[in-house]
């Protein structure tokens, strides 16, 4: 039996629809992904935390899940909403529904949504709060006014320090590095010792770690917390800083150890938050962006080479390429909006990169980026 849910915006917007997911409520800011493929992907995320995920492809849970093709080990996200759940899911490594997935891990979700008119509501005022209610919740009087309330009652990403909360809580290895090769992989592994890389973990995706322990490396992934000395004292040849939800502003414990990690003469590579973070240790300021990009085909210039690469995409803050310091030279930028998409440091091995190499769902032109800090740590050794 259908079941009822409500999508409510802060501007007033109100969506009626079908829960997939589980009951009850949830809120946080409603960004629209234009990725065709990849749901499972998305989901599990742990950049997505406290955001409710609107994919503007219809159909959406056609090959259902498996337990492979995720990104952390939960559904990060804080809600899915989506056009058409199909009534059978099939493919030959479909081990559950969508629809049963979220429930099984108490996410809410709601079908039957024209996500074309909610997609032109976001383009048109930007990244809204939002709530969705589901099951009984959206029953009866006052439901509409109650979902308007709890998604009012969100108090906005602006200034949310999230990578703390999402981070682990332990230091741990990791050394898997299956199905992650890429474009242009550079295989180090016939090197005597593998490159030992820290990871600050700031919500991290696991197929970066993939990626990376397919060219050689050898990963420690540390707390978002960690101190830079005790990164420092592990010895390792370079660091890695992890994409992550929230505003990188308010990460302060990041960008004081990043700062003093940039004293050393360590290669340094950040993707997304990581990227951000990078930015604000170096000196420069980050924004809040009106709808950010989320996507798998959104094009990327390399500022050097002129070379455009079609790039997977998901962020909602961005640093200021107005504010970089002198020491600080862009090397990527955004060709949809012509926002900074890349940095690097001209007095230190350090770079990064907003959107994502790892790709996890979506094309793989910039995977290169991660034989590029191999390499810078090659030329250290
Ligand atoms: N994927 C990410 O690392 C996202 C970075 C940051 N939370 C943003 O929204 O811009």
């Amino acid at each position: 039996m259908n079941r009822p849910a409500i999508l409510a915006l802060e501007d007033g917007s109100v969506f009626h629809g079908t829960a997939i997911g589980a009951d009850g409520q949830t809120s946080g800011e409603v960004v629209f992904n234009t990725a065709m493929t990849g749901y499972q992907e998305i989901l599990t995320d742990p950049s997505y935390t406290r955001q409710i995920v609107t994919l503007t492809y219809p159909h959406i849970g056609n090959t259902g899940v498996n337990a492979e093709d995720v990104e952390s080990g939960a559904i990060a996200a804080a809600g899915l909403v989506i056009r058409d759940l199909p009534l059978m899911a099939s493919s030959f490594r479909c081990e559950q529904r969508l629809d049963d997935y979220l429930k099984s891990h108490n996410v809410l979700g709601i079908a039957d949504v024209d996500t074309r008119r909610l997609t032109r509501i976001l383009r048109d005022k930007g990244a809204q709060n939002g709530a969705i209610l589901a099951g009984a919740e959206a029953e009866g009087e006052g439901a509409v006014e109650r979902a308007l309330q709890v998604a009012r009652d969100f108090p906005g990403l602006k200034g949310m320090d999230l990578a703390k909360e999402v981070s682990c809580q332990a230091a741990y290895e990791w050394s898997d590095g299956e199905w992650a090769l890429g474009a242009g992989y550079a295989d180090t592994r016939g090197d005597e010792r593998p490159f030992h890389v820290v990871a600050y973990d700031y919500g991290v995706k696991r197929n970066i770690l993939r990626m990376l322990a397919s060219r050689g490396c050898r990963l420690t992934v540390v707390p978002a917390q960690t101190p830079a000395s005790e990164v420092l004292a592990m010895n390792p040849d370079g660091v890695f800083l992890a994409n992550g939800p929230g505003d990188p502003e308010p990460c302060d414990y990041a960008i004081t150890a990043i700062r003093e990690i940039l004293e050393t003469e360590l290669p340094v590579f950040g993707i997304c938050l990581g990227h951000q973070l990078l930015a604000l240790a170096s000196g420069a300021g980050t924004v809040k962006m009106k709808f950010g990009h989320h996507g798998a085909n959104h094009p990327v210039q390399d500022l050097d080479s002129g070379q455009v690469m079609i790039t997977s995409q998901n962020h909602g803050f961005a640093a200021d390429e107005a504010t970089l310091p002198a020491n600080v030279r862009a090397t990527h930028r955004s060709l949809f909006d012509g926002s900074l998409q890349g940095i690097e440091r001209t007095d230190r091995p350090a770079f990064s990169f907003q959107g994502h190499p790892e790709a996890s769902p979506g094309p793989r032109d910039v995977a290169p980026l991660f034989d590029r800090f191999v390499t810078m740590m090659k030329a250290r050794r």
